[in-house]
Order: C-alpha cells, then sequence, then structure tokens
C-alpha cells in the first residue's frame, strides 16, 4: 500500500502524459450532446467519482448521477434523461456494477463507458468504449494509487468532453492541464509534508474510540473514501461525512478520545464559517482535532493543521487531499502491529459474490 501511495505521482503523471489519447479511444462514437450522465461504481470507485463530480459537472456544463449499482438494478428506474452511462471499476469485476450496466443496456440505447485499470475484463466487454485508467493491476486490494487515477481520469474524460462539445476552447483546455500539472506535482511534497506531520502527532492519533473525518464540496467524496479505508486497513470505527450532514445526528455520537479530521478547500465564506463554527465546537469536547488544509489560509492554533497550500481550484483539491488520508491509515496500522499482507475473510469473494473472480491480492 505504502508503495502504491508513493507511485501516485509517477501513475498520475502518466495519465497526463497520455492526454488525449486515452480519452479520445473512451470518447470514440459518444453524442456528443450527452447531458445527463449516469455512473454506477461502488466501494473506492464510488468514492472516487463522488470526487470528480463537481469538477466533471463544471467543466462539462453536464449533471452526473452516481448510483451503488446493487440497490440501482434492484429497486431503481432507468431515467428516461440519461444519455450516457459510466461502469467505474478498478478491477473490472465488481459484478454489481456490471449488472448495474447490463440493466441499462437492457432498457435504453445509451452509450457505454467502462472505467478500469483492467481493459480485459468482464465490465469493458459489457460497454461500448473503455477508459483505461493506466495504472494496470493494483495487487493491494486496499487500493490507493489506483483511486487517485480514477479520479483523474474522470476529470479528463470531462474535461475532453467539454473540448470536443465546444463548452471549452483549446486554450482553457491547455489551462486547465497546466492546472493539473501542478497540482500532481505537488503530490511528493504532500507525501514528505503529512510523513513529518504524522511522526509530530503519531501518539495522538493511535487509539481513539473512533475516526471521523468531515468535508463539503469535491472533498465528500475524500471523506467516504476516508471511512473505506480506515475501516479497511486501520479496522477501527470510523466515519466519513458531508459537513452539514454530520450536524444531523452524527455530533451527537462523538467521544473526548476520538480523532476528528476537517478537509478545507477553497470555499464561499458562507461554507468555511460554517466548517470553522463546527470544528470550534468540536474542539471543546474533543482533544485530538486534525485539520488537511489545502484552503488559502494558513491555518494556525489548536487545530492541529497540516497546511498543504491552497488548490485554487477546490474541483480538482481531491487529488491531493486522500494522499495524506492514504498515508495515516497506511501509518496507524503499521503503528499498531498489523500485517496487511497478512489476507484475512480469505473466502468472502467465493461465497458472496462480490467480484467475477477471486482476486489475488497481495
Ligand atoms: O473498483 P472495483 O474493482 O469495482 O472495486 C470496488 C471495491 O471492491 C473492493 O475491491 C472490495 O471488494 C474494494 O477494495 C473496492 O473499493
Amino acid at each position: 500500500m505504502y508503495t502504491y501511495i508513493n507511485q501516485e505521482h509517477s501513475a498520475l503523471t502518466k495519465i497526463l502524459d497520455n492526454y488525449p489519447t486515452q480519452v479520445d479511444a473512451a470518447l470514440k462514437d459518444i453524442k456528443l450532446d450527452a447531458q445527463n450522465w449516469l455512473v454506477l461504481a461502488t466501494g473506492s470507485s464510488i468514492n472516487a467519482s463522488r470526487s470528480a463530480k463537481l469538477y466533471m459537472e463544471n467543466i462539462a456544463n453536464i449533471h452526473v448521477q452516481i448510483e451503488e449499482p446493487f440497490n440501482y438494478t434492484m429497486y431503481e428506474s432507468v431515467s428516461r434523461n440519461t444519455d450516457l452511462v459510466l461502469g467505474v471499476s478498478q478491477s473490472g469485476q465488481s459484478t454489481a456494477t456490471i449488472d448495474a450496466i447490463e440493466k441499462v443496456s437492457r432498457q435504453r440505447s445509451v452509450n457505454r463507458i467502462a472505467v478500469t485499470s483492467r481493459p480485459d475484463t468482464e465490465l469493458p466487454a459489457a460497454c461500448d468504449t473503455t477508459l483505461d485508467i493506466l495504472t494496470g493491476k493494483e495487487r493491494v486490494g486496499y487500493v490507493t494509487m489506483g483511486f487517485n487515477a480514477t479520479v483523474l481520469s474522470l476529470m479528463l474524460l470531462a474535461l475532453r468532453f467539454a473540448k470536443q462539445s465546444g463548452t471549452i476552447d483549446s486554450t482553457q483546455e491547455k489551462a486547465e492541464l497546466n492546472e493539473f500539472a501542478n497540482v500532481i506535482g505537488r503530490i511528493p511534497d504532500v507525501i514528505k509534508n503529512s510523513e513529518e506531520f504524522y511522526a509530530q502527532h503519531k501518539q495522538n492519533m493511535l487509539t481513539p474510540r473512533q475516526y471521523t473525518a468531515i468535508g463539503y464540496g469535491a472533498t465528500v467524496g475524500t471523506a467516504m473514501e476516508f471511512q473505506t479505508k480506515f475501516v479497511e486497513v486501520v479496522r477501527y470505527p470510523a466515519g466519513g461525512h458531508d459537513l452539514e450532514a454530520f450536524m444531523h445526528g452524527p455530533y451527537l455520537g462523538i467521544h473526548k478520545d476520538d480523532v476528528q479530521f476537517y478537509l478545507v478547500t477553497n470555499a464561499q465564506q458562507v461554507v468555511l464559517e460554517k466548517m470553522a463554527a463546527l470544528r470550534n465546537y468540536e474542539a471543546n469536547y474533543i482533544d485530538n482535532i486534525f485539520t488537511i488544509n489545502l484552503g488559502r489560509n494558513q491555518d494556525t492554533g489548536r487545530h492541529n493543521s497540516l497546511n498543504l497550500g491552497a488548490v485554487d481550484d477546490p474541483f480538482k483539491a481531491p487529488i491531493l487531499a486522500v494522499t495524506p488520508i492514504q498515508l495515516f491509515a497506511w501509518l496507524i496500522t503499521n503503528d499498531h502491529g498489523v500485517d496487511l499482507g497478512h489476507q484475512i475473510f480469505t473466502d468472502f469473494s467465493e461465497v458472496v459474490h462480490n467480484k467475477t473472480t477471486v482476486q489475488d491480492y497481495v
């Protein structure tokens, strides 16, 4: 896992270097007036889709609906407005995602794009075209590099769609690519700063009653991935929340010995104030409050801030916001003495059929 986190910079650079070849292959024959995109994904792939959604909608002037595929297949109706469907699955082998794509195919004639690291698998076979996230198979099931590769690939898909459909021109496309290059170029520093921050604070991060992350806007997807990653590897109670949603119930479940992370990005004043009000309130009752700050203002004082420098476009911020979370999950697990190489629940997939074949994780 640690090795893959450290490969994020090269993996994302490769994706950017391949632009627009891989996205053009995915967009081949896709109708350029598609306005209502449906994304079907689960686990880290739905968290990645949620992280990319606001960028996609904003750059391409589209609406992106994101659904858990099993519930979608079993209970939801296919909207007659849906004009493009994306199945997002790093392995290409999540059965629910494949089933949901097939349901849409049975009911409506819409273009289907598979977003995956494995173009040779069942999901791409069920779709018209494939967006290869260019990482190859991630051999560790607790995905990190592939998560961020999925986020960037989805953003670039929408960027190219925006260009091809005439929503933006070549100059704007180039400016966006420069901004992506700049953000990706910061990943090594984010890793270095996060490791130093962890070394400084680790005694306060190791044994809480529960871990919590709170985000808004695009980093709600990051907070969801926090929950997935911390539950998967740290294996303590962990929750990832939307800022407002945390104020409607979850705030009642806190304990003095919790660890909370606040994800701060550039935002309207009203959003920043709402976040500050919550964080200040919680700090009266919880000792260990941490902030991952990608906003414009340096944060000092009692909130233990990891100041990573601003990402001007908050919709691109998820690319950097998730890396400290992945690192903390790994570092805490390591300090707990858990050997992630030792597989647990090895018969799970065979029993519940969540993948088309049992994954040979290391
Ligand atoms: O992106 P995929 O391959 O569809 O996987 C979705 C989720 O399923 C898992 O592989 C576990 O089954 C998770 O690690 C992952 O987040």
